[in-house]
């Protein structure tokens, strides 16, 4: 399978005011006129939109998108994931429609993460005009950013991504949080497709309710970072990990929480590499300095 990048991602909301105002004022994206009382397309690209938001009756993550390159790399998915026994359904021109795409297929990994393969990708080409003044979201070619997904069954999880899906090892960890010795260790598997990105997904062994560990934007300096930290404060927007520059992408990245209740990476710099010239490690630490995780808890 030839994917090429997270195209966009959904999000749940009990209350789209929430995120009208997070998406436009925190975020900095442009919220576009197709959005209604349903449905909000945050727009930060050339792209219609990256990120959609549909009224429900819970607040949580939605679907990660993942983009292919036409209808014979869309057929080439299908039939991977048919042979690979998922259950594999068809989007209705309706969705595609909505999702502003050619076509969609939906399936689920093994913990019943929600993803969709799509094509054709709409772009209006009209430019990305900031309500806030952010300059620009880095993302042509990399993809929107990435995702972090809950895997608890991890074996099964980690086979799907690498053996089904086709994404690459780039790199990973384990993760305690106690000193206790006896507490299991979590794995943390970062991932990469058809890009430069140093991850588009990575899986962590544990549950999260909101089904997303964090997404992570990128913006294209270390200003824009601080402005939206400050825009953060403004908006009365809990943090959940200090400003921090991690070892594996060199991204330089603050955490928040989301009104869906899962959290944003919002970072800048972030390596993009080549992958025959790579190899997987594993990390011993989280950052060269900052991400201070315990915020989050406190
Ligand atoms: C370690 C790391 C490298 C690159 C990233 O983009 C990135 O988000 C991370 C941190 C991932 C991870 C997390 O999001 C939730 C809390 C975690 C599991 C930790 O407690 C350490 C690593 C953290
Ligand atoms: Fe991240």
């Amino acid at each position: 399978m030839d994917i090429r990048g997270l195209g966009y991602v959904t999000a749940e909301s009990t209350d789209l005011d929430q995120w009208r105002q997070y998406g436009t004022q925190v975020l900095g994206m442009m919220l576009t006129e197709d959005s209604d009382d349903n449905t909000l397309y945050l727009k930060m690209d050339d792209r219609n939109y990256r990120i959609l938001v549909e009224k429900s009756d819970q607040d949580r993550y939605g679907v990660s998108g993942w983009e292919v390159s036409g209808p014979d790399a869309f057929l080439e998915a299908i039939s991977d994931l048919e042979k690979a026994d998922v259950q594999v359904v068809h989007g209705t021109s309706e969705e595609a429609k909505a999702r502003k795409v050619q076509e969609l297929i939906k399936f689920s990994d093994p913990d019943g993460n929600r993803h969709e393969i799509f094509w054709g990708p709409q772009q209006d080409f009209a430019r990305f005009i900031s309500p806030v003044g952010v300059k620009e979201f880095v993302s042509e070619g990399l993809g929107l950013g990435h995702t972090v997904l809950p895997t608890p069954a991890f074996d099964k999880c980690r086979s799907f991504y690498t053996d089904v899906l086709g994404f690459g090892l780039s790199d990973l960890m384990t993760v305690r949080f106690t000193d206790d010795p006896n507490e299991p260790e979590k794995r943390l598997h970062f991932m990469h497709c058809n890009n430069g990105r140093h991850h588009s997904l990575a899986i962590f062994e544990a549950p999260v309710p909101s089904g997303c560990v964090h997404m992570m934007l990128e913006v294209c300096d270390m200003d824009e970072v601080g402005r939206a930290m400050d825009r953060m404060v403004a908006n009365g927007i809990k943090l959940t990990a200090t400003l921090g520059r991690h070892t594996n992408d060199e991204m330089t990245s603050f955490y928040m929480k989301t009104p869906s209740g899962f959290d944003m990476e919002y970072g800048c710099g972030g390596r993009v590499m080549d992958w025959d010239k790579h190899t997987a490690f594993e990390s011993t630490v989280v950052s060269h300095w900052g991400h201070d995780f315990s915020v989050g808890f406190k």
